[in-house]
């Protein structure tokens, strides 16, 4: 999974911290099918409250945008998490008695609470290509553990969750999300963007957002 150029950059700069993030025994779980109900259960309810500010922060992406082509990439992602990502997450907890409204008013974990804001906040202190490095992990890293778990995946019944990422409409998010970043990199920092000056913060921001993401998974583990 490449998902552009940029991507493999942030992900080898990121080190222990990608292998940490899409090998995570949650994972690993998910594969097998060891995942304890309960742990899902918690971690899609937290989800749910995770998509509604991953939403908010490619919302904020439109505003902080340069061309139409990026407004229309992230406004079409904001409609696409409002409406079809979260399907999952509604229907699986619908499916165990738990109906929207209670997910919508849950209690936010800690962790989520540290991940979605530090996302906003990348976007509110920073420009367009921070908030990017700060959301990158998130849908591309899913996109990378879905089709490792599609080709290596154990009777689970967690098939679902599964397809949901490893599947063709995902992928091709991925793909156009991989190059949203590497237009927007070129467009603000030239055809040589490790040579930029800004090139290291964006880095850190890309593995503080995947660090984050590890220990998402450790909450919907540990509660
Ligand atoms: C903790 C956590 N991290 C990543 C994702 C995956 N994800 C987040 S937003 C999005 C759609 C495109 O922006 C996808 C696939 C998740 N659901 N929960």
């Amino acid at each position: 999974m490449s998902y552009g150029a940029t991507f493999p950059l942030w992900r080898e700069a990121a080190g222990d911290a990608w292998h940490d993030y899409t090998r995570h025994a949650f994972v690993e779980g998910l594969r097998d099918g060891t995942l304890p109900r309960a742990a899902y259960l918690r971690y899609l309810v937290q989800d749910y409250l995770f998509l509604v500010h991953f939403s908010r922060a490619w919302a904020l992406a439109v505003t902080k945008a340069e061309t139409l082509d990026e407004m229309r990439a992230c406004a079409a992602t904001v409609h696409a998490l409002l409406n079809d990502e979260m399907r999952l997450h509604v229907a699986t907890c619908a499916a165990e008695g738990i109906p929207e409204a209670d997910l919508f008013a849950a209690r936010e974990a800690p962790q989520n609470i540290a991940y979605t804001r530090y996302v906003l906040d990348a976007g509110h202190s920073g420009d367009f290509l921070d908030l990017m490095a700060a959301l990158a992990p998130c849908v591309l890293g899913y996109g990378e553990i879905g089709t490792r778990l599609a080709s290596a995946a154990d009777r689970t019944p967690y098939a679902d969750w599964i397809e949901t990422y490893a599947g063709a409409d995902y992928q091709k998010t991925c793909d156009e999300v991989g190059a949203l970043i590497d237009g927007a990199i070129t467009r603000r920092l030239g055809t040589t963007p490790r040579d930029s000056p800004r090139w290291p913060r964006l880095c850190a921001r890309f593995e503080t957002a995947t660090r984050l993401e590890v220990d998402f998974w450790g909450m919907g583990l540990r509660g």
